[in-house]
């Protein structure tokens, strides 16, 4: 057993959370530049947790500029064992209506040009992302929505879109009908490949704020529909959030699924071969098993 910590990336909508003991707000520096923002740091049941709003109070960050690898290795050095993604997310399904949850468990990813990997020339590492999200930490997950009294769908395909301009219509059709994804957003990836590359169980929660611009009886998203869902949202997911650490407790087993060990047969370039900058780098991330 080893003690957990929970990490909660905050998207839009949800920039703090209330209620940690000792609460405070902690500048961090990586080798990956710097985080969206201060990290709140704190306890919560007795376990400890840290909270990124994702964009930053404020919404400072569009979702092309986050940086997701600053996010994932400041978590990391933390000592973030487990992550919760929460973000706002549109609905390719009629039964998964604004205001529900869904607990993402996969991805298609049409990102482009966003730093994806912390690994590259000199260290060389491919995770498998066959199943890229914490089947354990998506049950708490499910489990804490549903104690809130929140309507929670288990199990959704996650299409990654750019942006920061919402879909077309055809886009819209084409995702839901052809590609059979159940909600859409803009930030999960690179953030889930990042996490397994951390060896961090990652969960996803999608709270739903909207439509898109497939449903025939709702019209094209518009920002104004999205922020009117948002206020309501935010609060479920910080009762969701409340309940996390009765769930999982202070301490926990290695991750069945081997989230947490993602990394063990993954890197390809031979020892002699590594470049020591990069491996200064990785030190959170991959300090675990490059020291060993
Ligand atoms: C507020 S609408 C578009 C914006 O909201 C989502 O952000 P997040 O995933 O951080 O909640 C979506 O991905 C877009 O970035
Ligand atoms: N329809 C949508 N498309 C992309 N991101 C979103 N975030 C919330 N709603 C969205």
């Amino acid at each position: 057993m080893t003690d957990t910590m929970i990490g909660v990336i905050g998207g839009s909508g949800l920039y703090q959370i209330d209620g940690l003991e000792d609460a405070a707000w902690t500048e961090m520096a990586t080798p990956w530049g710097a985080p969206s923002d201060a990290i709140l740091t704190g306890r919560l049941g007795g376990v400890p947790m840290a909270f990124l709003p994702r964009h930053g109070r404020g919404h400072v960050h569009a979702p092309s500029a986050v940086p997701y690898r600053a996010n994932i290795d400041a978590l990391k050095r933390l000592g973030v064992t487990d992550l919760v993604s929460v973000s706002a997310c549109g609905s390719f399904r009629e039964e998964m209506a604004p205001g529900d949850f869904v607990i993402v468990d996969q991805f298609i990813d049409r990102t482009v040009g966003r730093e994806a990997s912390f690994f590259g020339t000199g260290c060389v590492a491919h995770v498998s992302l066959a199943h890229p999200t914490c089947p354990r930490l998506g049950a708490a997950c499910a489990a804490a929505a549903a104690a809130e009294g929140i309507t929670v769908h288990d199990g959704g395909t996650y299409l990654a879109m750019e942006g920061p301009q919402f879909s077309t219509m055809a886009e819209s059709r084409m995702y839901r009908d052809a590609w059979g994804c159940d909600v859409i957003g803009m930030t999960n990836m690179p953030e889930a490949r990042l996490a397994r590359e951390a060896e961090l169980c990652y969960a996803s929660v999608a709270m739903i704020t909207d439509y898109d611009s497939w449903h025939p009886d709702h019209g094209a998203v518009e920002i104004t529909d999205i922020i009117r869902t948002l206020a309501g949202n935010a609060d479920k997911a910080r009762g969701l959030v409340a309940r996390l650490p009765g769930i999982l407790g202070p301490a926990r087993d290695a991750c069945p699924h081997g989230c947490d060990r993602a990394l063990e047969h993954a890197i390809l370039t031979a020892p002699a071969a590594r470049d020591p900058a990069l491996l200064a780098r990785l030190d959170a991330v991959a300090g675990r098993i490059l020291t060993a």
